[in-house]
């Protein structure tokens, strides 16, 4: 099994030399369901569990990002008898499609690492969201990975123009491509980012194509089979099917069920790419940590008030802006119950998971 059609490279080979010296083996997760894991690895495709320490650090720690995620590059040691692994850590993430899990708790949940390009789909029908796409620019941006977006089933649009025409007042320097799956119209336009080694995650409301693409691009390859039980020595539990694939011309393809619902995170560089313009307004706004609310000599407000500027666009804007300072708030909530709870040893980890990202970030101002 070659790992370069896989994404492997030069610079993953460096940082692996250390482990590699360890005896460690390295693969990457193909698929997640509830903790177990399919690996790729230069033996083949393995299954494999967390060490009891991940488990535990994961777990007990509440550091969910301990955990490995489709995408990721993961230290392995192979249990040769039982023809499993067992993961012990994982290489630096270089990008990550982030979002809070769902409920009331304040984790990051990650549904795809080390992605090159995020694939933005909406449907041309009458599905289409311009708020919507802005949304998920701002996820794609925060993931560190470059947004791309894909408009769907062009074959059932009736209004394209417009349609197309609003993508791209929202896209602000960011590829728009036009497709439908089923006539295969435009689909050759992706081949650019389909080079080997490249990952691309889809992301998309349920129903845009998602599934439909893939098997677009895999073309006769295409093997979406349905979860499937499998009989193994523990018993009898559900696996998936493979959530990052490899397409035939190159490339590989990431599709989770994570990806359906676009959440946010964290308050990142996402919003400053997605809303540059508002960000350049900004500029002129007499008080520099202006939140273009009811501040005096607001500019953003003024440009809105001129017409210069889409008041549901700014509208949007501000709402992400005030739900990631809600987010915000929860996590220093948490931190603080943490603390409370198991004492300031635990909720500086957490404090140290959370700050982590924040790392050479711009903030709004
Ligand atoms: N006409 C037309 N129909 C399409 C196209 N792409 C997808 N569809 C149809 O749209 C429906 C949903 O497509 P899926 O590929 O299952 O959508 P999905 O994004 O994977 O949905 P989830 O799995 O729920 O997240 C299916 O009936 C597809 O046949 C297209 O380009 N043109
Ligand atoms: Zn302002």
């Amino acid at each position: 099994m070659d790992l370069v059609h896989w994404g492997w490279n030069s610079i993953r080979e460096e940082e692996f030399s250390i482990f590699k010296e360890q005896g460690f083996c390295v693969g990457r997760i193909v698929s997640e369901h509830k903790h177990l894991y399919k690996v790729m690895t230069i033996h083949g495709e393995l299954h494999a569990e967390v060490s009891g320490k991940i488990r535990h650090d994961g777990l007990v720690l509440e550091r969910r990002d301990l955990f490995p995620a489709v995408g990721d590059w993961v230290l392995v040691k192979i249990i040769e008898h039982e023809k499993k692994a067992i993961i012990h850590g994982f290489l630096s993430r270089m990008s990550k499609l982030s979002r809070k899990v769902s409920g009331n708790k304040v984790y990051e949940q990650i549904v795809a690492a080390n992605i090159d390009f995020v694939f933005l789909l909406s449907s041309l029908n009458n599905e289409f969201n311009e708020r919507r796409l802005e949304r998920g620019l701002v996820v794609s941006w925060d993931s560190g990975a470059q947004p791309v977006i894909v408009l769907t089933k062009a074959d059932l649009c009736t209004d394209m123009a417009a349609k197309v025409a609003a993508a791209q007042r929202v896209a602000r320097g960011v590829s728009v491509h036009i497709i439908s799956s089923i006539t295969h119209d435009g689909i050759e336009s992706l081949s650019r980012y389909l080079r080997t080694g490249s990952t691309i995650a889809l992301l998309g409301s349920s129903g845009v194509g998602k599934s439909t693409l893939v098997n677009c691009l895999m073309g006769e390859q295409a093997q979406r089979v349905n979860d499937i039980r499998q009989d193994d020595d523990k018993g009898r539990h559900t696996t998936t099917h493979r959530e990052l694939m490899i397409l035939p011309n190159g490339g590989l393809i990431i599709d989770t069920p994570g990806m359906r619902e676009i959440q946010l995170w964290e308050a990142s560089d996402g919003l400053n790419q997605t809303y540059q313009d508002i960000e350049e307004i900004a500029l002129g706004c007499y008080y520099k940590d202006c939140l273009h609310r009811d501040e005096p000599r607001c500019a953003v407000k003024d440009a809105v008030f001129r017409g210069e500027l889409d008041s549901d666009r700014f509208e949007s804007y501000k709402k992400m802006q005030s739900e990631f300072a809600d987010l915000s708030l929860k996590r220093s909530g948490h931190i603080r119950a943490v603390a409370k709870e198991r004492g300031g040893q635990y909720a500086q980890l957490l404090q140290s998971q959370y700050s982590k990202k924040k790392k050479g970030r711009r903030t709004l101002k």
